[in-house]
């Protein structure tokens, strides 16, 4: 039996006061239809009983409650009061805490990498960890919300995708479905700002060290995220840059021959309709223009066969919080942009 979604939302967050956690709870709060019933850190966390607004003051307006930590009784609270949990948190806390929750009935929308790959050995391989629930990992339907609106509107638990995979995928998926490209392995360069690396203090993210260099060379695990979404090979560089928040991508495909201007622009035609994603031949999008905004910005450009796609988003919205906002608005029938804009 279809899964059923009534007409609004109680929802709970775990890993709240992180970047992405923090930015979903702003967006939570001013969304007419869901009802926040509370918002968790880890059990032992420095930071439970803290505001929102000591940790983000920015964000101080979105919770008056104070961020709970997330004990055995505060879990049977959300399986209580909670029609939907959205965890914020590292992939491997998100592969134990969503059973739990799952097997109790609730959504979840898991913003982690912890179900999108179908294939279990590249969690280990990619991951650094077995993954031990291959039942959910079978069941989670991958929230790119513009291409997996119909399994999306019915998932229990939905795997909302990686920043990078949604820069990367949203640019190529159009020319994929109109089989446009060759064979060839894709080339992904693309650059993070530094909330892309969450919010704990590490060296490679302290300011002084920071500069914009390439990471993950050949094993980031965002390659089997993309390559099978696209079901193709891809060489994927990600680089992280001393600026707060965005991703730009930079592609580069191979064209069949004989490809047209005119059937470049019929594939993206399938984002016609679709108010959160902004094409447009020979535009070069920006950062700037998709920071704190819900959009993917993509341009195409190309010379003979060789085809470069440009794709900009905000890494903490499109790249993961406003996208599983986008999951949960198709799950109760409304606007994928409800909320957003
Ligand atoms: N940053 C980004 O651009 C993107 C991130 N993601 C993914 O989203 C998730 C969150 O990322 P981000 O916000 O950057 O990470 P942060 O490190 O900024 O935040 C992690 C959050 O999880 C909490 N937490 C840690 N351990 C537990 C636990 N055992 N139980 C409950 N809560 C816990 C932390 O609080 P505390 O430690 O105090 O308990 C904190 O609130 C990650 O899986 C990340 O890979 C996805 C797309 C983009
Ligand atoms: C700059 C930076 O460090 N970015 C992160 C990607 C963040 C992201 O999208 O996330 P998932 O972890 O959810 O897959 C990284 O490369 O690990």
């Amino acid at each position: 039996m279809p899964y059923q979604t009534p007409p609004s939302q109680s929802v709970a967050i775990i890993g709240a006061s992180g970047y992405v956690g923090a930015e979903l709870t702003r967006l939570v709060n001013q969304h007419s239809a869901l009802v926040l019933i509370g918002c968790y850190v880890s059990e032992h966390s420095s930071d439970a009983g803290k505001l929102l607004g000591d940790l983000h003051p920015q964000y101080a307006h979105c919770l008056s409650m104070p961020l709970q930590p997330l004990s055995s009784a505060a879990k049977a609270a959300i399986i209580e009061q909670a029609d939907t949990v959205f965890l914020c948190t590292d992939h491997a806390v998100s592969v134990a805490l969503a059973p739990e929750f799952l097997q109790a009935g609730l959504k979840v929308m898991d913003l982690s990498g912890g179900f999108r790959l179908h294939d279990v050995n590249q969690y280990s391989d990619f991951y650094g960890f077995e993954h031990k629930h291959t039942d959910w990992l079978g069941r989670a339907v991958y929230g790119l919300a513009e291409w997996h609106a119909a399994d999306i509107v019915t998932a229990q638990l939905v795997a909302v995708p990686g920043c990078y995979p949604t820069a990367a995928l949203m640019a190529l998926l159009p020319l994929k479905q109109k089989a446009l490209l060759t064979d060839e392995k894709v080339i992904v360069n693309a650059v993070s700002g530094v909330t892309g690396a969450g919010r704990k203090a590490s060296l490679n993210t302290h300011g002084a060290e920071l500069s914009l260099q390439a990471y993950g060379l050949f094993n980031h695990r965002h390659t089997p995220e993309i390559a099978q979404q696209l079901q193709q090979n891809v060489l994927f560089t990600p680089h992280l840059a001393n600026f707060p928040r965005g991703i730009l991508a930079t592609i580069y495909a191979n064209l069949h021959e004989q490809v047209t201007d005119t059937e470049i622009e019929g594939a993206y035609q399938c984002y016609a309709g679709q108010p959160l994603v902004r094409v447009k031949a020979q535009n070069r999008p920006a950062i700037k223009n998709v920071e704190h905004q819900p959009f993917v910005d993509i341009g195409w450009h190309r010379q003979g066969n060789q085809l470069i796609v440009l794709s900009a988003i905000d890494n903490l919205l499109k790249g993961a919080a406003s996208q599983a906002i986008q999951c949960i608005n198709l799950q109760l029938g409304l606007p994928v942009e409800e909320g957003l804009l």
